[in-house]
């Protein structure tokens, strides 16, 4: 059951105890209470997903991203050195669902490199592709679009999965000249720009259709599927909003000296109206507060860095210097071309009696443009083998067939009038945190580029979040390229017609001028991880060993994205999904 206030739970002790309703913390209720015996709390401190159209209506996703908001924890990064010192707003979801109620949807993997390179890190091979692949399919519920089109060609479904909880869909709408366009340059390009059937194959490389976590032209999140009534209705679930954790209260060393913690403190309430109180896991606490959240309640519990957290006057009860350490998210660019067509969206953007006719057509079917983001397909690349920068830098990928830039290839821009199309760049792996190196693969050391820290001893102070964006050599090397690639794709035949002209002609830019167009203008993908990494389990730096559970301490583990050792090359929440139903697993497994 889902409850607004404290006072209407059963009470305040159950087996697990889980912090966050987002990705992977409501797969992880979900399944933990398929086992009737168990019963399980999720806190979450923000407020209710029911009834907020800007989150169900795909298209509508801009509007969540608008100026401070309920649906957000309204963060600011600390001053960026590689945006020339700018801060910059960072999305964080405040609404249960986490960030898949307002993210992109988009449906992205990784590369199976990605995850043997966790597997190999942390010396457990069930981290490792093949190991996790049923896992993503116990995720995915592959559905139809709602045009119902027929998308032979578009997808390989020996790769997907119909049984799982999540809808995974192809669009339900269609820009067909555009992508008659974007599919012409795979043909025309296609030593630089291949044709791939399905990038969530775990062989990325190439030019692919958008997959989506849509289904029936709603938004999917991990609230409407692993929260959705039939399983909210378990007497064994509880779900308490407004909830926020400040941290894990009642300290004590088990006679192996690990620590443990007798009570997660909350405070709970609308505004005015808010007290503290203290719930208690008789079997784990389960930390899924996100790559933010996470690490921000473990330092205020006295698990981090020794020394920072004595200095704010917070009373250390496990050394973890790696807690808030190697934060890593994805710089990205946006570039945009004037087009010699009215079919782009914003024709339905730019036009109030159209936006509203296909905000009525999806009121009465859910069909028409209002089921999609705009973004129609997306472009995995790597660098040239023999590109200058890998003189002295180790290739950052996690093997020779994962992708280093992603452009994401979309119709519509955000001017008032006009018709355009939009590339968006991305560095997939970026370098702006240290590794050092053992044999073949890149381990986690500590400490350089991104972090998450705290301010104060204030819990409910946000913390100090520092991406690290474009502070290497490699990264704005990398996105420097993926801007010359984009130029590349459209100079494909196909587009002669087609385009009119950059909005900002990049092409003939300097190398010093280009520069200073992106650390002016670029920002982060959203797509924080590692914040609270797993580790090898006689690592001697890490947060998590690899069944999840916190180094040095019992019965508290982190099951949610930040435990990535490693950024995935894709957008991150089915990396954080698949993390949330292996993670379930091994929570069960140890309270069989
Ligand atoms: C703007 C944006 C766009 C994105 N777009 C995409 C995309 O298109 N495709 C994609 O694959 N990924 C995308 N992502 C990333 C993806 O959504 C995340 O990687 C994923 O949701 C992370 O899952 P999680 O379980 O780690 O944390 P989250 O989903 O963030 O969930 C954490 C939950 O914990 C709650 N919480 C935090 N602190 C506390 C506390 N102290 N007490 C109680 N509750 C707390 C939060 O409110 C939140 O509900 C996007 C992210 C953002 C922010």
């Amino acid at each position: 059951k889902i409850y607004e206030d404290v006072a209407d739970l059963p009470g305040l002790e159950y087996d697990f105890v889980i912090v966050g309703g987002g990705a992977a913390g409501n797969v992880v209720a979900n399944r933990l209470t398929e086992n009737p015996k168990f019963s399980v709390l999720v806190l979450e401190a923000g407020v209710s997903n029911e009834g907020v159209m800007d989150s169900i209506v795909p298209f509508l996703v801009g509007n969540l991203f608008t100026g401070p908001n309920a649906y957000e924890w309204n963060y600011t990064t600390t001053p960026q050195i590689g945006l020339n010192n700018r801060s910059t707003p960072y999305p964080r979801a405040h609404i249960l669902g986490g960030c898949t109620a307002h993210n992109g949807m988009v449906y992205t993997r990784g590369s199976a490199e990605d995850y043997d390179r966790y597997a190999a890190v942390t010396g457990d091979p069930g981290w490792s592709w093949d190991s996790l692949l049923p896992y993503f399919f116990k995720n995915e519920k592959w559905t139809q679009p709602t045009d119902h089109h027929d998308t032979r060609g578009q997808f390989n479904p020996s790769v997907h999965s119909t049984n799982g909880i999540n809808s995974v869909s192809l669009s339900g709408y269609h820009w067909p000249i555009f992508e008659h366009h974007v599919l012409q340059t795979t043909r025309e390009l296609p030593e630089e720009f291949p044709f791939n059937l399905d990038f969530n194959s775990g062989q990325m490389l190439g030019i692919g259709w958008l997959q989506s976590t849509i289904g029936g032209g709603k938004r999917s999140t991990s609230a409407t599927s692993y929260l959705a009534p039939k399983f909210a209705q378990r007497r064994n679930l509880h779900v308490l909003l407004h909830a926020q954790v400040s941290r894990l209260v009642h300290a004590q060393k088990t006679k192996q000296g690990a620590v443990t913690f007798g009570g997660v403190e909350f405070l709970q309430g609308i505004s005015y109206c808010e007290s503290l109180f203290t719930a208690k896991a008789t079997k784990e606490i389960i930390l899924s507060a996100g790559s933010v959240g996470t690490p921000t309640i473990l330092m205020h519990s006295g698990i981090g860095d020794r020394t920072a957290l004595t200095a704010l006057g917070i009373p250390s009860v496990l050394d973890l210097p790696s807690v808030g350490q190697n934060a890593t998210d994805q710089p990205f660019i946006g570039a945009r071309w004037s087009v010699n067509s009215t079919q782009t969206a914003d024709s339905i953007s730019q036009n109030a009696t159209r936006f509203n006719e296909a905000y009525k057509e999806w009121n009465r079917t859910h069909t028409g443009p209002f089921v999609e983001i705009p973004v129609t397909h997306l472009a995995w690349l790597r660098l040239d083998a023999d590109s200058p920068i890998f003189e002295n830098v180790t290739d950052p990928a996690a093997g020779p067939n994962t992708p280093h830039i992603e452009i994401s290839i979309g119709t519509g821009g955000v001017a008032a009038t006009g018709n355009f199309i939009s590339l968006g760049m991305v560095v997939l792996n970026p370098t702006s945190r240290e590794r050092n190196n053992c044999g073949n693969v890149s381990f986690i050391k500590r400490i350089a580029g991104g972090s998450v820290t705290l301010q104060s001893n204030n819990p409910f102070d946000p913390p100090l979040i520092d991406l690290g964006l474009l502070k290497t050599d490699f990264d704005i090397f990398t996105i420097r390229e993926a801007i010359k690639r984009a130029y590349r794709l459209v100079q494909a035949p196909v587009w002669r017609d087609y385009i009119i002209a950059p909005t900002t002609d990049l092409s003939n830019l300097s190398t010093e001028a280009l520069d200073q167009f992106i650390r002016n203008g670029a920002s982060a993908g959203a797509h924080l991880v590692s914040t609270a990494a797993m580790s090898a389990r006689d690592a001697s730096y890490g947060v998590v060993n690899p069944d999840l559970l916190v180094k040095g301490a019992s019965g508290l583990s982190i099951i949610d994205a930040s435990i990535l050792p490693f950024i995935t090359s894709a957008h991150t929440q089915a990396a954080a999904y698949v993390v949330g139903e292996r993670g379930a697993d091994l929570v069960k497994e140890r309270w069989r």
